[in-house]
C-alpha cells in the first residue's frame, strides 16, 4: 500500500488530529494560518485553536494577484505562472509559522488550503446557459504539499458546484457542525471582502439551516481607499468614513443592483462589486464630484444596509436569536454601529471569540473542519440542495511526494 494511504488511514483513526487551515480571502491582505486540534467529526466535532497567524502579503504579491483578480480578461500565461507560485509561497508561509510555533511538519496530519479565488461566476452572473456555475482558486495544493512535506487537502469548491451548488458559501458546513446550539438560534455573520451569513436554528435541524452571500463587506471600501489613499489598504477604524457625510442619492443608486432582489441563497464577489460598480452608481446619481470622505461614508452605510437587510430577513423567520460576527469588518466601528442601528431585533453583536474561535481565524478554521470531514467524516446530510447546500465531502488530497 502507498505509505501515504497508510498515513491517511492512521490519521483518520486517531481520536484527534492536528490540521492547519489556510485562508487567503478576497481582501488580499495576507494568508490566515490556523493550527487546530480537531477531535471527532460530524456534529461531535471539537476544535482547539492552538495557534493563529496572518502572514501579510507584500506589495509584490498583491500586485501580481491583482493583475488577474476578478478580471474577465487576463494574461493567461500570468495565471498559469501564478498557480504554482502561490502554492509554493503559501507552503513557505506555513513553514515559517511552524518554525515560529516550534512545530515540525511531522506533527501535522494535514493542511487544508482554500487557495486564492481569482474569479467567481455563478450562472446567474455570467448568464451563458451552456455553462453552469464556476469558480477558480489558484495556489495548487501539490505545491503546498511538496514545499511543506505535509499532506494537503485543497480545491474545496469544485465538489460543491459539481453537486449543484454555486461553490460558496462553504462556511455553512463548518458553522453547522461546530456552532449549532440547542439553546439559541444563531446567525453567524462573516464580513470579509464579501459578507455572508449562516442561519443555525436551535432545533439543530440541518434541513432548516440556510446560508448565503449578502453582498460587499469591505471590498469596495478597500478598493476605493487603495486607489485614493495610497499606500493605505483599508479605512482603518473607519477614520476616513467618519469624516464624511452619507450622500442619500448615491446610497440609493448603490442599492439598485438586481443581486439584492434575488432570493437567498446567492453568491457574488468583487467581479460584480468593484470600483466600476461604484462609478456607474455615481453616474446614475450625478454624484461624481463628492469628496472621498463622503464616498467612503456612503460605501460604509451601503455595506451596512445590505448586511442589516439580510439579518432582518433571517430574523423574520426566527424568534429570538443571537448574532456572532467574524472577519475584518468587525474591526470597522462605523460599519458595526450602522448594522446595529438598522437591526431592531438585535441588541448587540458578539463575535465568534465568545464561542471559542478567534473571529479573524474563523474562515481558516472552517477549512480545517472541511479537511477533517474529508479524512474522517463524510457526506454532510443537509438534505438541503434547494438552499444551495448539497450533501457532499469536499477537498482533493495531495501527497507530499
Ligand atoms: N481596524 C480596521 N478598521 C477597518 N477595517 C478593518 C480593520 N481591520 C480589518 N479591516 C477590514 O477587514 C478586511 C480584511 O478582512 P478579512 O481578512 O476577513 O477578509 P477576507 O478573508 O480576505 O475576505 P473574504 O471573506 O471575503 O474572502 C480589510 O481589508 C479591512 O477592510
Ligand atoms: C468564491 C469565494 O472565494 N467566495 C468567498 C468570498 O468571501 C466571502 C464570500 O465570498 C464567500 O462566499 C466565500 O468564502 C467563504 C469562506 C465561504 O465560502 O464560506
Amino acid at each position: 500500500m502507498n505509505r501515504h494511504i497508510e498515513q491517511l488511514y492512521r490519521s483518520a483513526k486517531k481520536r484527534s488530529r492536528l490540521v492547519i487551515g489556510l485562508m487567503s480571502g478576497t481582501s488580499l491582505d495576507g494568508l490566515d494560518v490556523a493550527l487546530c486540534r480537531i477531535t471527532g467529526h460530524g456534529t461531535d466535532t471539537q476544535i482547539e485553536l492552538l495557534a493563529f497567524s496572518t502572514v501579510d502579503y507584500d506589495e509584490g504579491y498583491k500586485q501580481k494577484i491583482k493583475s488577474v483578480f476578478a478580471k474577465r480578461q487576463v494574461d493567461l500565461q500570468q495565471v498559469t505562472l501564478l498557480n504554482p507560485w502561490v502554492g509554493v509561497l503559501h507552503g513557505q508561509m506555513v513553514n515559517q509559522c511552524l518554525a515560529k510555533w516550534n512545530m515540525s511538519p511531522t506533527d501535522i496530519d494535514a493542511i487544508a488550503s482554500h487557495g486564492q479565488t481569482i474569479y467567481h461566476c455563478p450562472l446567474r452572473q455570467h448568464g451563458q446557459s451552456e455553462f453552469g456555475n464556476a469558480t477558480l482558486q489558484i495556489g495548487d495544493a501539490d505545491h503546498i504539499a511538496v514545499t511543506t512535506g505535509i499532506l494537503t487537502i485543497g480545491d474545496f469548491r469544485q465538489k460543491h458546484i459539481a453537486a449543484g451548488g454555486e461553490g460558496a458559501p462553504l462556511a455553512v458546513y463548518g458553522d453547522y457542525l461546530f456552532f449549532t446550539s440547542k439553546q439559541e438560534n444563531r446567525i453567524l455573520l462573516n464580513m470579509g471582502g464579501i459578507a455572508n451569513l449562516t442561519y443555525l436554528p436551535c432545533s439543530a435541524d440541518a434541513s432548516a439551516v440556510f446560508s448565503s452571500d449578502i453582498g460587499p463587506g469591505n471590498t469596495i471600501m478597500d478598493a476605493y481607499v487603495q486607489r485614493h489613499f495610497t499606500p493605505l489598504h483599508y479605512d482603518k477604524d473607519s477614520a476616513i468614513a467618519c469624516q464624511g457625510t452619507v450622500q442619500p442619492s448615491l446610497l440609493d443608486s448603490l442599492l439598485q443592483h438586481a443581486f439584492f432582489a434575488l432570493d437567498f441563497p446567492k453568491t457574488t464577489g468583487p467581479e460584480v462589486f468593484n470600483l466600476d460598480y461604484l462609478h456607474a452608481a455615481q453616474v446614475r446619481s450625478s454624484t461624481q464630484h463628492l469628496s472621498h470622505e463622503d464616498v467612503l461614508a456612503t460605501l460604509n452605510l451601503f455595506s451596512a444596509t445590505t448586511i442589516a437587510n439580510a439579518i432582518n430577513f433571517a430574523a423574520a423567520e426566527l424568534g429570538d436569536f443571537c448574532v456572532y460576527a467574524s472577519g475584518g469588518g468587525i474591526h470597522n466601528p462605523l460599519l458595526m454601529e450602522h448594522i446595529l442601528r438598522l437591526c431592531p431585533k438585535v441588541s448587540n453583536i458578539q463575535n465568534t471569540g465568545t464561542l471559542g474561535i478567534d473571529p479573524d481565524a474563523k474562515e481558516a478554521v472552517l477549512f480545517a473542519i472541511l479537511a477533517n470531514e474529508c479524512l474522517v467524516g463524510g457526506q454532510q446530510p443537509f438534505g438541503n440542495i434547494e438552499q444551495g447546500i448539497p450533501d457532499i465531502t469536499m477537498g482533493k488530497i495531495s501527497f507530499p511526494d
